[in-house]
């Protein structure tokens, strides 16, 4: 194999390749960017003219997704995928995958949209850098652009495989691209209703792509991922890699959710009044206390067929500690 496809080895080990640049057989050219950042590049007449970023990382101890990108990237480095679209690679947070950690002292999915300039230190520097990457990458008009960010959840989940699609303003979500995410093994849709400082939600909103956070099951450390299946996932990404995906618009099955409410916490007095593996979908009964924070703000649930996501009381303070959902339909789809 090509030693650029051994890029999640590369970063672990915190070094450069001594070659940047690397043909396969089949002429696609593989391009080392920066620490965990790759560019492959189809020969000119396979070309199809789609630009395909992967990424995942962005926390550090969600492990699984970092090993299906390198499956690919291996895949791609002994010639057995043979792709038609550019693609970019992007292990998000380096030295927090090497300490097995979501992050070091800054949530990277919580610096983007200009939230990095807010901030110091190595975390927001490579969100700048992520940044920086992506918008290169998607810098050729006139190519379709699709960004999947692969995660895994700190805690179970009712829904196993679900994605979060961005939301800007005077922009449709994109019924072709639920069908595509519903092909590829994901069984819900949380729609967003407003802008967010998570790295699709960049891509998305600043760099017209279509783009999904994909979480696939729960966080394990490295080689323990036995119990995550993500077989329909990595079909789905080598046929859109190798131009030959089957033509779907089916939405059958596909859950679609809709923001009601972030629960933002504000201060060190926020409670959380959840059980500690409660699970991501959990139904929440009208008139549930869920939350109490600084100057009597209480959370009482009054959305009928309410449900939690993501509840973290551990987040820092000003950031969201959960998300409350509610069940939504395909009326407004593009
Ligand atoms: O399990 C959790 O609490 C978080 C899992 C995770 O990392 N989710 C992403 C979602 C990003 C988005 O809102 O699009 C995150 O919180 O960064
Ligand atoms: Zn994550």
């Amino acid at each position: 194999m090509l030693a650029l496809g051994k890029l999640l080895e590369l970063t672990l080990a915190g070094r450069e390749p001594a070659q940047k640049i690397q043909l396969t057989v089949d002429g696609v050219q593989m391009r080392w960017l920066s620490e965990g950042a790759l560019e492959v590049r189809p020969p000119q007449a396979k070309d199809n003219g789609s630009d395909l970023l992967l990424s995942s990382g962005i926390h550090g101890n969600e492990t699984a997704p970092i090993e299906l990108l390198d499956r690919l990237l291996h895949g791609i480095a002994r010639g057995e995928i043979k792709p038609r679209t550019r693609i970019l690679f992007l292990f998000g947070n380096p030295e927090a995958m090497r300490r097995g950690e979501r992050y070091l002292e800054l949530d990277v999915n919580r610096l983007f949209n200009g939230r990095h300039e807010q901030n110091i230190g190595p975390e927001a520097m490579r969100a700048a850098e992520l940044e920086q990457l992506a918008r290169s990458f998607f810098n050729q008009p006139g190519r379709s652009r699709l960004h999947y960010d692969l995660h895994t959840a700190i805690r179970g989940s009712k829904i196993e495989q679900f994605a979060l699609y961005p939301w800007k303003d005077g922009r449709q979500h994109s019924r072709h691209e639920l069908a595509r995410l519903n092909a590829a093994g994901m069984q819900a849709v949380l729609l967003q209703n407003k802008t967010s400082i998570t790295f699709t939600a960049f891509t998305y909103e600043q760099l017209d792509a279509e783009a999904f956070t994909l979480e696939l099951g729960k966080a394990r450390p490295f080689g323990q991922n036995q119990g995550v299946d993500v077989s329909r996932l990595e079909t789905r990404l080598k046929q859109i890699i190798e131009g030959n995906e089957p033509e779907t618009d089916s939405l059958d099955g596909l859950q679609l959710f809709a923001v009601s409410r972030e629960v933002i916490k504000h201060s060190d007095a926020f409670l959380l009044h959840l059980p500690a593996d409660v699970e991501n979908f959990s139904p929440l009964a009208k008139g549930y206390l869920l939350a109490e924070d600084v100057a009597k703000t209480r959370w009482v649930i009054e959305e009928e067929g309410a449900r939690i996501i993501f509840p973290n009381p551990k987040v820092k303070n000003g950031l969201r500690a959960g998300i409350l959902i509610v069940p939504t339909t395909d009326a407004g789809l593009a």
